[in-house]
């Protein structure tokens, strides 16, 4: 027995240490280190609502939510009516806290400090002086969002981000985006077609958010990895499965271990992550081994062209690399694209006159030729004030993120390394300080004069796509496929509300109607 006790203490004694270690380590990330930045962020005069250790504001935000939604029952008569002043309704957390704090305050996701930004001058200080590269995206969001974006260009950082950014800008140039025109007319005559079908049937009542989100799919598919074989297709609807996995949970972003909530749902999105990158992968390998010969212009055919011209070692991107940049593309394009047309549809049809404007363009662009192409599309410049006015309206990507990497000062206050950032894009868009009396109605002629930033009073009060360097790579392939798709369905249809539409805007990531957009669709 006493030849035992040696090891029987020393086991104890590791156990014991181990358990404290473990200990220290889950109250330090917990507590210590978030009361820390508490404590930093406050000595630096940023004010907000007071956390509850460890969910942060979380709960605040979910009441904000639920009472919202109890003071507006199904059939009340608000839903009958459309208003613009939409930041209150989708954001009642921060319209709230706005009152009491102003536009730029600190709150608090589970233990992970944000700061709150609806101040473009604050944004503009903040901001200068701060390069592309030096910009984190906040820890917390990567870790939730992995199985979507994994390490694609939405979530790189420092040189790595560079080297992404340099591959990849040149898949989006001009003349390529030209070369991808005629995938998008497919895509859309081909839903045109189906709504021809429907309305012959008897059934003029369309849902054109599922429509757009369908099409837009289909075309990003297309023009990211080229959806014309199965496997494509199977990308695709497992890719949608998954972001509906990841969003319609209730996972409580930023709380310790929150992957423990909802565990099924954690597990689930990381078992459709592996299945749509094996996908990929094979897709990618039998492109570079030429087992598929394609000479396609999407976005992968031309990021393999681009690999395989220059060849140099950290030019290019390795096959992992571009799977996370298939699916970043998808992600990130395909849906936004979707509900920028699908909430300009809604206003054109509460707008019949912007129709009529809309068709006269298009005819005086599209002239004799039969169908609009690629060459057609800077004339469209109605349709361009059309698609700002919708994109403030209703943006559809509602905020943007950072992280600091570094102490940021700004005047006089330090935001001090590691505090995250959202800005509220949509609070910046209805504030009638920026853009007057009228911000909340719908006058795509305030981009007439000032086609860039609509008159805003500040420059950096108009951020559909973001800002800085990191802004927004595929801007130029949402205007070609918005005026494409958009002048199809103008050229063949007029449309009206629904009596059934119920005005809702909600977040679930992107800006989008919560209960669908039917419209009344006509043949002209
Ligand atoms: C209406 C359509 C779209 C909207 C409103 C939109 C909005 C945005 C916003 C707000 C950002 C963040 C910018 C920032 O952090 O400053 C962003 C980034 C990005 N978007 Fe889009 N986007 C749209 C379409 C697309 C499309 C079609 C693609 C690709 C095919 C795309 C790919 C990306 C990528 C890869 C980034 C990350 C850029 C970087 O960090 O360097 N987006 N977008």
């Amino acid at each position: 027995m006493e030849f035992f006790l040696p090891l029987y203490n020393f086991v104890l004694s590791t156990l014991v240490v181990s358990v404290l270690f473990v200990l220290w380590r889950v109250s330090f990330r917990c507590w210590i280190s978030p009361s820390r930045a508490y404590q930093k962020l406050k000595r630096n005069g940023f004010k907000g609502p007071s956390p509850v250790f460890p969910l942060g504001n979380i709960m605040d935000m979910k009441r904000a939510i639920e009472e919202g939604s109890r003071s507006v029952k199904s059939d009340d008569e608000s839903f009958n009516t459309v208003s613009h002043d939409i930041h209150s309704t989708v954001f009642p957390y921060y319209a709230c806290w706005q009152r009491s704090h102003g536009k730029v305050f600190m709150y608090w996701l589970g233990t992970e400090p944000f700061l709150y930004i609806a101040d473009p001058e604050f944004l503009k200080q903040m901001s200068s002086g701060v390069m592309g590269k030096s910009w984190g995206k906040p820890r917390v969001f990567k870790n939730d969002r992995e199985p979507m974006f994994g390490n694609g260009l939405v979530m790189t950082e420092g040189d790595e981000w560079v080297r992404h950014r340099h591959v990849i800008t040149p898949a989006f140039s001009p003349a390529n985006l030209k070369g991808m025109a005629s995938l998008m007319v497919e895509s859309a005559n081909k839903m045109l077609e189906n709504w021809t079908a429907l309305i012959n049937s008897g059934q003029p009542e369309i849902d054109v958010e599922r429509e757009m989100i369908s099409t837009a799919g289909e075309i990003i598919a297309k023009t990211s990895f080229g959806i014309s074989h199965e496997d494509g297709k199977k990308v695709f609807e497992k890719l949608r499965a998954m972001q509906i996995t990841l969003f319609k949970t209730n996972r409580f972003v930023g709380v310790p271990f929150n992957q423990f909530i909802a565990p099924k749902q954690s597990l689930e999105a990381k078992k459709l992550g592996k299945e749509i990158d094996d996908l990929l992968m094979s897709i990618i390998e039998d492109r570079k081994t030429g087992i598929v010969v394609n000479n396609q212009k999407d976005l992968l055919g031309l990021l393999l062209e681009g690999n395989g011209g220059n060849g140099k070692a950290g030019k290019s991107l390795t096959t992992r690399e571009l799977v996370d940049e298939c699916k970043t593309f998808f992600f990130g394009g395909h849906e936004t694209t979707a509900l920028a047309l699908s909430w300009t549809l809604l206003l054109l049809a509460m707008h019949p006159e912007w129709q009529d404007q809309l068709r006269d363009e298009i005819k005086q662009v599209v002239g004799d030729k039969k169908e609009i192409d690629a060459t057609m599309i800077a004339g469209l410049k109605k349709m361009g004030w059309v698609m700002n006015e919708v994109l403030r309206l209703y943006s559809p990507a509602p905020n943007v993120q950072r992280q600091a990497l570094e102490d940021i000062k700004v005047y006089d206050m330090v935001i001090p390394k590691g505090t995250n950032m959202w800005i509220d894009v949509v609070s910046m868009h209805h504030d009638p300080a920026l853009w007057g009396e009228d911000v909340n109605q719908f006058n795509p002629e305030r981009f007439k004069e000032d086609g860039l930033y609509g008159g805003c009073e500040h420059k950096m009060g108009f951020l559909p796509f973001g800002f800085g360097g990191r802004m927004c790579i595929g801007r130029n392939l949402t205007m070609t496929e918005y005026k494409i798709v958009l002048s199809l369905i103008l050229s063949k249809f007029s449309f009206s509300v629904s009596p059934s539409y119920r005005h809702s805007p909600s977040i679930l990531l992107s800006l989008r109607p919560s209960r669908g957009l039917p419209l009344i669709v006509k043949p002209l």
